[in-house]
């Protein structure tokens, strides 16, 4: 896999620490070596490496500059302070207009020093968020995580242990990590190579003046310099790195505490858990504040090291006065040359001393760096594919086809089914019942490509829709809901005067006859718009069926894409927007189109919700869907987007659990004139009565499969 023209793999999984203690200097190769493998995807981007390089040439040429003023400065600096203790009133007034002019062209030029700084860190943040925001989605990468702590933990929670340093994040702490580390992450970066960058060119420009004012003071400098360093990473640097990923954790800890309150807030305050919810955010503010504040606290080692910096800063206020006195007094130099070479000694000895200073703030860049490394590499890990044996391909005619399968939870804990086969056609319809736990959503996820653990093989078409356990829905207006898996492109897309195409919202006929009552003609012979691929895919190909998703989306996708993505997912997945694409295109509504909203309108009556609209304000309300419907409401809604999408083939687990008999019944008889193949998974074994087979499990991994009419008729007996 690789990832917009860097190897993935070369490129995020970088040294690994063996030993149990490492030594500070490999630490510190260590840490800039996953900094480099980080930055190292911006600035190889073909896309990007130009504008990446033009900021570099850019913050170099103005550092060459800035440091050419300052030296400017110091002869200005010299100048002026011999006048005045020479009493040369001509020689003054030329040294204060050379200060305003100075000042003239320093002032735009510092400014503008920062703006390019300021917009190297934006440009580098957006992509790499963007970057990150594609990893996180490429092939349910975000879902693999959730269902396989195991994959990300394995390789790196090793590494951090046995390196002493911080125990891996779980993969709910993706949010934080992507959001506020990279940001942390590129803001840091570029303020301190920007600012090591400047120290060498003053190094560079000020070490031939001080040696030429006074070469002892150079060869001092170079050894407290050196020794000041040396204490500063043994003595601080490896705590401190550690105390900082220990706080910047437990912070995301906490963060995490309270947003599960927030999400799950009525679940909470009917089991009144605000008391033990409040304790366990306290107790991890507590862990917060212990690293922060308790023995051996990160507090404490900054006040250490800021006492130690102190020492090691005024310690040299004095020393080029002292030094010089002598030759000052003797006459063989002038007073402002004492002055001068104060100024090149600080400017180097600034310089030299830039780790000693600024050991907080690379100590923060490196567990940014650590966290970032990490997430991208358990990404990457997803990314390569599924470990597991069961392939998945397209089918032809609508047709479902399950060929030996042998499912086992992701880490073979339980085998769920045992060389199950079975062939559904169209028009054709299949009931999946068995005790809770037994394997029935499993299936499900092994049909969409979710869990590929176990072997034997799937056929069904890439126009698979899939309706889950628990209703989705997405943030934003209700035609959203009505809509969703579709990307904001294809609504607005669908939403727009008819063009010909068949794959959008319908014609304004079809609009009208919806209106009236009905719901939009199953395309006639759609068996996905990939079905015509029907060569196997061991993964989720073209031709397999995509969870919650259906050709025409995916080919949309594929349009605004480009080729960009297909790096990333290495040509074998669902491929995304290209980043640029995704952040600039914006999220606005889609201008609606009345086809479309007749067509909505209609699917809400179909599904025995036809008061919403009125009762929320339209189909442009934009609530919070998932607090304000109920439970039934949401199953509601998610059928009339099944009805709307008119997949090839439907599979709904437990989609109508929390209806009422009489609204189930409609929905189903919806679903029988409207999908030709559909697949059921209900506790309640009357269902029976609207499919042509049922599936039930007969334990020990095996399924019968029989005709409905006689389960139903063993039912009654
Ligand atoms: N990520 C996972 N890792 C390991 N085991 C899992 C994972 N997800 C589910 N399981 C286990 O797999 C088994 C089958 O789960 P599945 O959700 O398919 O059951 P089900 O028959 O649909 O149950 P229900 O009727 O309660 O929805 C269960 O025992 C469950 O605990």
């Amino acid at each position: 896999m690789e990832v917009q023209g860097a190897p993935l793999q070369s490129v995020l999984v970088t040294a690994q620490g063996k030993g149990s203690v490492m030594a500070p200097s490999s630490d510190l190769r260590r840490v800039l070596q996953r900094w480099a493998g980080v930055a190292r995807l911006w600035w190889r981007c073909p896309s990007e490496r130009r504008r990446a390089w033009a900021f570099v040439a850019a913050c170099v040429a103005l550092s060459i500059t800035n440091v050419g003023l300052l030296l400017w400065i110091s002869y200005v600096q010299n100048a002026l302070q011999t006048s005045l203790s020479e009493k040369q009133q001509a020689g003054f007034h030329a040294a204060v207009w050379d200060f305003v002019l100075i000042i003239v062209v320093a002032a735009p030029l510092f400014a503008l020093t920062d703006y390019v700084d300021s917009c190297l860190t934006v440009a580098w943040r957006k992509w790499l968020t963007q970057h990150m925001i594609r990893a996180y989605f490429a092939g349910h990468a975000y879902f693999r995580l959730r269902i396989d702590p195991q994959a990300i933990d394995n390789p790196d929670q090793a590494r951090h242990r046995s390196s002493g340093t911080i125990p891996f994040l779980a993969s709910r702490r993706c949010r934080p990590r992507i959001c506020e580390d990279v940001r942390a992450y590129t803001a840091t970066s570029v303020m301190l190579s920007v600012s090591i960058m400047r120290k060498i060119f003053m190094c560079v420009a000020f070490a031939g003046l001080l040696w030429s004012l006074a070469p002892q003071l150079a060869v001092f400098l170079i050894f407290y310099a050196v020794g000041g360093t040396w204490v500063t990473a043994a003595g601080f640097g490896r705590r401190l790195m550690r105390l900082t990923y220990s706080v910047l954790q437990r912070e995301a800890d906490l963060r995490f505490a309270l947003v599960r309150v927030r999400e799950n807030a009525e679940s909470i305050a009917f089991y009144s858990g605000d008391q033990r919810e409040a304790e366990l955010a306290v107790a991890r503010l507590a862990r917060v504040i212990a690293t922060i504040f308790g023995k051996a606290s990160f507090v404490r080692w900054e006040a250490y090291l800021s006492l130690w910096q102190n020492i090691y800063t005024y310690a040299t206020i004095l020393l080029p006065s002292l030094l010089l006195s002598k030759r000052y007094f003797a006459g063989e130099i002038r007073f402002g040359g004492i002055s001068q070479a104060s100024f090149a000694f600080h400017a180097i000895e600034g310089a030299l001393s830039y780790i000693i200073t600024h050991l907080s703030d690379m100590s923060q860049l490196a567990a940014q760096t650590d966290r970032l490394d990490a997430l991208l590499a358990a990404l990457v890990a997803q990314a390569e594919g599924a470990p597991g044996g069961v392939r998945r391909k397209g089918s032809t005619g609508g047709s479902v086809e399950v060929s030996d399968l042998t499912l086992t939870t992701p880490h073979g804990e339980q085998t769920l089914c045992k060389g199950l086969s079975l062939r559904l056609e169209a028009g054709q319809s299949l009931l999946i019942v068995g005790p809770s736990g037994v394997g029935k959503t499993s299936i499900m996820r092994a049909v969409a490509g979710l869990w590929t653990a176990g072997s034997g093989t799937i056929a069904a078409p890439a126009d698979t829709f899939f309706l889950p356990q628990r209703p989705y829905m997405p943030l934003g207006t209700l035609r959203e809901q009505l809509t969703f898996p579709d990307s904001y492109a294809e609504v607005a897309a669908s939403a727009r005067p008819a063009s010909g195409s068949s794959g959008g919202g319908g014609s304004a006929e079809d609009g009208a006859a919806a209106a009236g009552g009905g719901i939009g003609h199953k395309r006639s012979g759609d068996g996905g718009g990939g079905d015509s691929d029907s060569g196997e895919d061991e993964g989720e190909g073209e031709g397999a069926p995509r969870a919650a998703g259906g050709a025409r989306r995916a080919a949309s996708l594929r349009g605004v894409a480009g080729s960009g993505y297909r790096r990333l997912s290495g040509g074998r997945r669902k491929p995304l927007p290209e980043g640029g694409a995704m952040l600039d295109s914006g999220l606005a509504s889609p201008a609606c189109s009345p086809a479309l909203d007749a067509e909505l309108q209609g699917l809400l009556e179909a599904v025995c919700l036809p008061s919403l609209l009125a009762r929320v304000g339209g189909l442009d309300a934009e609530l919070d869907w998932a607090h304000m419907l109920s439970l039934g409401e949401q199953q509601r809604v998610s059928v009339a987007r099944l009805l709307h999408h008119r997949p090839a083939v439907a599979f709904l687990d437990e989609a109508t659990s929390a209806l009422d008999m009489a609204t189930e019944r409609a929905l189903y008889t919806r679903l029988q004139q409207h999908c030709a193949c559909f697949i059921s998974i209900a506790h309640r074994r009357q269902l029976a009565a609207f499919h042509t087979h049922v599936l039930e499990a007969a334990g020990d991994g095996s399924w019968v499969l029989q005709e409905a009419p006689d389960f139903l008729r063993r039912l009654q007996e």
